[in-house]
């Protein structure tokens, strides 16, 4: 039989140069200069990234500033007087490689001029990836699923929010976490939004 050709088809060369969709969880917050402003222009700035493509975006939630329990009994910064946070969660999908997304998620923060010292210091812009599909890293430079992210109220009630069956890899359903910690520290900003 002669062989057909096919205008649809995809030729070997472009099938293994195409990476598969990854979804990914983003955690943004701002406790400096004007908040709301960050979490907008950090949006933007995701939303004109090559190959990530925002799908959900969460309320916007005011929340305490988190320090991890051992920095909360005193070894490391007291953040008990820091500027209360606005947080948000962004869901998306990107064949982008993790680390490829850490340096232009890193570009973003820079761009709004976070500086980079003291651990939980007050910062403009703080952008975290919280998962990237099934990936597990545990890197310095980059640890995924994120370290602290079953613990954090502020990335766990705007997550349950726009995707409440979600499970985070290691420690089970996100709605079950979030039953686990202090969600008084997080209040929904009913009077704010982040504009698409
Ligand atoms: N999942 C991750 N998301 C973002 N950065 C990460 C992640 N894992 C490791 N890092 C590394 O953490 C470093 C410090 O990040 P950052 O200054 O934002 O820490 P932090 O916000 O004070 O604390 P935390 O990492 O607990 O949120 C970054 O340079 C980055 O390379
Ligand atoms: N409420 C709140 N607390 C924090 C936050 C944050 O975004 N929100 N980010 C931190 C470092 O990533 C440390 N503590």
């Amino acid at each position: 039989m002669s062989e057909t050709l096919n205008p649809f088809a995809i030729d070997a060369d472009t099938l293994s140069g195409m990476k598969p969709l990854r979804p990914v969880v983003l955690s943004l917050g701002s406790n400096l200069g004007d908040r709301l402003a960050n979490l907008q222009g950090a949006l933007m700035a995701l939303r004109e990234t090559p190959d990530l493509f925002i799908v959900d975006v969460s309320s916007v939630w005011e929340t305490k500033p988190w320090s991890s329990p051992e920095q909360a009994e005193g070894e490391g910064r007291d953040v008990s007087q820091d500027p209360a946070f606005l947080n948000v969660v962004v869901l998306a999908e990107t064949n982008q490689e993790p680390l490829t997304m850490l340096d232009r998620t890193m570009a973003i923060e820079d761009a709004f001029g976070r500086t980079r010292g003291e651990a939980n210091a007050p910062r403009t812009l703080d952008v975290d990836l919280i998962v990237m599909g099934k990936v597990e890293m545990d890197q310095p430079a980059l640890q995924l699923p994120h370290p602290h992210a079953h613990e954090r109220a502020f990335v766990l009630a705007p997550w349950v929010e726009i995707e409440p069956k979600a499970d985070l890899p290691g420690h089970g359903p996100i709605q079950d976490l979030l039953a686990k910690v202090d969600s008084s520290t997080v209040k929904r900003r009913e009077d704010l939004a982040l504009e698409d």
